[in-house]
C-alpha cells in the first residue's frame, strides 16, 4: 500500500487547520461511559454524572431508534453547550458512514459544538479508507470553524474486514486516538452462533480426555475475544495509539462484566465502556491498578533507580524489564491520584 513520507504525515488536510497532535494528549480514559441523549430525563442528569466518569459518550448510533435519530443529535448539542465537562472527556458515536444519518451528525456537531467535543467515535470502521475519509472532513470543518485543537477518531473494531485490516487503521492517521473492539456487531460480522453483547459462552470451551475409570471430564471455558483483542492490542500499542475493550451487554452479571474489563486490562487497554450506571465503579475499580501491586512497583523502581541492573526483591528477580512494567503501573497509578483523592491516599501519593 503507498504511504505518505513522514512530513506530508503530519501536514494539517485543510488550510488553517490545526496541526495533528505529535503525541497523544495524556488523560486517564478508565471508561467510555455511554449516553442516550435523546433522553431528556438522563441527559438532565449529565452535569452530576460528569464528574463521576472520565469521558461522556453522546450515542447517535446503534441503540437510538431511527424516529429519534434527530433527537439525539440535537439533546448531544444541548447537552454539550449546557455542561462543564471540566477534566471529563466529551465524545460522541456519529452513525457509520453509509447511514443516512452520519454527514448530517457531523456537520451540526462541528457547527455547534466542535470546540468542545474531544473525540469521534467512528463505527464499524473497515479500512484506512474509512479513517482517511473522517480525517479531511474534521480538517476542513476545523478550518471552517477555526477550532485551535485537533479532533481525535476512535475506530470501533466491529467487522471481519475490520479486524484484518487493524493495523492499517491504527496507522491510518496522526488524530487516531484509539479502537474499541465491539463484540455485538463483530460476533454478526463474522456469522458467531451468539445472542450477547461481549462476554464468554459456556459452550466455547475445551473437553479433557476421557479416562479409564469414567470419571467427569474437566472442562474448561475459553475467552471467545482473546483472539480480537490481542490483535488489536499489538496494533494499537504498536501504533502508539489507546486500545479499550467495548461493551458488557448483561448490566445483571457484574461478576462477568468485572472479569471480562479484568482481562482486557492485563492484556493492556486503557478501558471499557459503560452502558448503565451500575457499570461505572466496575470500571473505576478494574482499571485503577490495585494498591498492592502499585506499592510493590514503587519497591521496583526505589530499587533500580536508573531502570538497570538485576535485584532480587520477595525472591523475584527484577531488571529492565519489570523497571518498564512498574514504571507504567507507577505512571498510571499517578494519573489516577491526581482525579481521585481516595485512591491517592491508598497509592500513598
Ligand atoms: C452493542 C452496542 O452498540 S453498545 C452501545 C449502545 N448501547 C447503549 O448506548 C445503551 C446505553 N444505556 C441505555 O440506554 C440504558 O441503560 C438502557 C435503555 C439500556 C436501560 O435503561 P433503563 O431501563 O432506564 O435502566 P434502569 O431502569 O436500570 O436505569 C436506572 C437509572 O439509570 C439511568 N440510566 C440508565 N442508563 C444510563 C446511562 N447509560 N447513562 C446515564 N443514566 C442511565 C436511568 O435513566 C435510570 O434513571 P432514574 O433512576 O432516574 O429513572
Ligand atoms: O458497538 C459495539 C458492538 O459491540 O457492536
Ligand atoms: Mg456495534
Amino acid at each position: 500500500m503507498t504511504t505518505k513520507t513522514p512530513r506530508q504525515f503530519f501536514r494539517p488536510l485543510a488550510i488553517g487547520a490545526p496541526e495533528p497532535f505529535r503525541e497523544l494528549p495524556l488523560r486517564l480514559e478508565r471508561m467510555i461511559h455511554f449516553v442516550p441523549p435523546h433522553l431528556e430525563k438522563v441527559r438532565a442528569k449529565v452535569g452530576d454524572l460528569a464528574p463521576t466518569v472520565d469521558i461522556v459518550l453522546g450515542n447517535l448510533e446503534d441503540a437510538i431508534p431511527v424516529e429519534a435519530k434527530q433527537a439525539a443529535r440535537d439533546g448531544f448539542i444541548a447537552m454539550g453547550q449546557a455542561v462543564d465537562f471540566g477534566k471529563t472527556g466529551l465524545w460522541t458515536r456519529v452513525n457509520a458512514l453509509n447511514s443516512p444519518w452520519f454527514l448530517d451528525d457531523i456537520t451540526a456537531i462541528m457547527g455547534q459544538i466542535g470546540g468542545k467535543l474531544d473525540v469521534v467515535m467512528v463505527p464499524k470502521v473497515e479500512g484506512p479508507w474509512d479513517i482517511h475519509y473522517v480525517d479531511q472532513l474534521l480538517a476542513q470543518f476545523e478550518a471552517k470553524y477555526c477550532l485551535p485543537k485537533p479532533i481525535l477518531i476512535h475506530a470501533i473494531l466491529e467487522t471481519a474486514e475490520g479486524v484484518k485490516n487493524v493495523e492499517t487503521i491504527a496507522t491510518a492517521s496522526p488524530r487516531m486516538h484509539g479502537m474499541s473492539l465491539g463484540p455485538a456487531d463483530l460476533a454478526a460480522s463474522r456469522a458467531m452462533k451468539t445472542t450477547r453483547v461481549g462476554g464468554g459462552h459456556p459452550e466455547y470451551k475445551v473437553i479433557a480426555d476421557p479416562t479409564s475409570d469414567g470419571a467427569p471430564r474437566a472442562v474448561a471455558q475459553q475467552d471467545l475475544w482473546h483472539y480480537t483483542l490481542a490483535k488489536m492490542v499489538d496494533a494499537c500499542a504498536a501504533a502508539g495509539i489507546k486500545p479499550f475493550y467495548g461493551p458488557f451487554g448483561d448490566f445483571a452479571d457484574e461478576a462477568a462484566c468485572e472479569a471480562q474489563f479484568r482481562n482486557a486490562f492485563l492484556l493492556g487497554c486503557a478501558g471499557a465502556w459503560t452502558l448503565h450506571p451500575s457499570q461505572i465503579a466496575i470500571a473505576k475499580r478494574v482499571f485503577s491498578p490495585d494498591p498492592a501491586e502499585v506499592a510493590f512497583a514503587k519497591r521496583i523502581l526505589e530499587a533500580m533507580p536508573d531502570g538497570s541492573g538485576a535485584v532480587m526483591i520477595d525472591g523475584k528477580m527484577q531488571d529492565d524489564a519489570t523497571w518498564k512494567q512498574a514504571k507504567i503501573i507507577v505512571d498510571l497509578a499517578r494519573q489516577v491520584a491526581a482525579r481521585d483523592p481516595q485512591l491517592a491516599a491508598h497509592y500513598g501519593m
